[in-house]
């Protein structure tokens, strides 16, 4: 095979569902996938190699060339705002982004104050409701902002609603549904066209057909 391909991984999550989408895509890949604890993991018989980055991190890596492509969240492609090509909806990791916040909370702050781990796409929706706020970046349990007076409301990933509900918060609006996308760099895109083209058509192909099923 002739150019192998960097692609850069998201650890956690979308993980193991990306792994298995690109084997039932007919990319072999080698059993360290599935128990090592490398960063740079060759697949030769795939024609691919691959980085595994932090998810927030996979557009930053696609942006500057050093992968030709990747997998990220929208939710990450939102925030990042990073210039890349979004080739394929992955139709994978479903979840959606959403403000929520204590039941009968009512702002008392004329710019409320809004926690979350998606500063930009929480600035960009209230800017866009014509609401002043005042966003706090945190990077995790988010859910803890209003309950403890960090925040007033704030804006994370809504999967199963379990934790919004453990912990007595309720959603209030829905900002984005979001699933992973395949991304690409522009220029890898214009040198190694015939074999992204491949990639992408085998993945969409097995997408689709997955949806067929549903
Ligand atoms: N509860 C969820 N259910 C389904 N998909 C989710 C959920 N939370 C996040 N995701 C999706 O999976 C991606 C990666 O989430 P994950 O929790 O693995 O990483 P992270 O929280 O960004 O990483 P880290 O915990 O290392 O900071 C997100 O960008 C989003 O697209
Ligand atoms: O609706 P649910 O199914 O409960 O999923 C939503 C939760 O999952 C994510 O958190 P994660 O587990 O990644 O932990 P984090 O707080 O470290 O981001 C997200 O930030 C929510 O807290």
């Amino acid at each position: 095979m002739s150019t192998v391909l960097t692609m850069a991984m998201p650890k956690g999550r979308i993980f193991e569902e990306a792994v298995d989408l690109l084997r039932q895509a007919g990319y072999p890949l080698p059993p360290e996938f599935d128990e090592s604890r490398k960063l740079i993991i060759d697949a030769p018989e795939a024609g691919l190699r691959f980085i595994l980055a932090k998810p927030m991190d996979v557009p930053t890596y696609v942006e500057h060339g050093v992968a030709d492509i990747g997998i990220a969240g929208k939710d990450v492609m939102l925030e990042e705002e990073r210039d890349v090509y979004e080739v394929l909806d992955l139709k994978i990791s479903e979840c959606y982004l959403a403000v929520a916040g204590l039941p009968n909370g009512h702002d008392q702050r004329v710019a409320p104050k809004i926690a979350s781990k998606y500063p930009n796409v929480a600035s960009h929706y209230f800017r866009e409701q014509g609401q002043q706020v005042e966003v706090i970046k945190l990077n995790g349990s988010i859910e803890l902002a209003p309950l403890i007076g960090l925040a007033d409301r704030i804006v994370d990933i809504v999967s199963t609603g379990r934790t919004l509900k453990e912990n007595g918060l309720v959603e209030l609006e829905k900002i984005a549904d979001i699933t992973s996308r395949l991304i690409v760099n522009p220029a890898s895109y214009r040198l190694h066209a015939t074999r992204i083209n491949d990639l992408v058509e085998r993945l969409r192909t097995l997408v689709e057909s997955k949806e067929d099923v549903q």
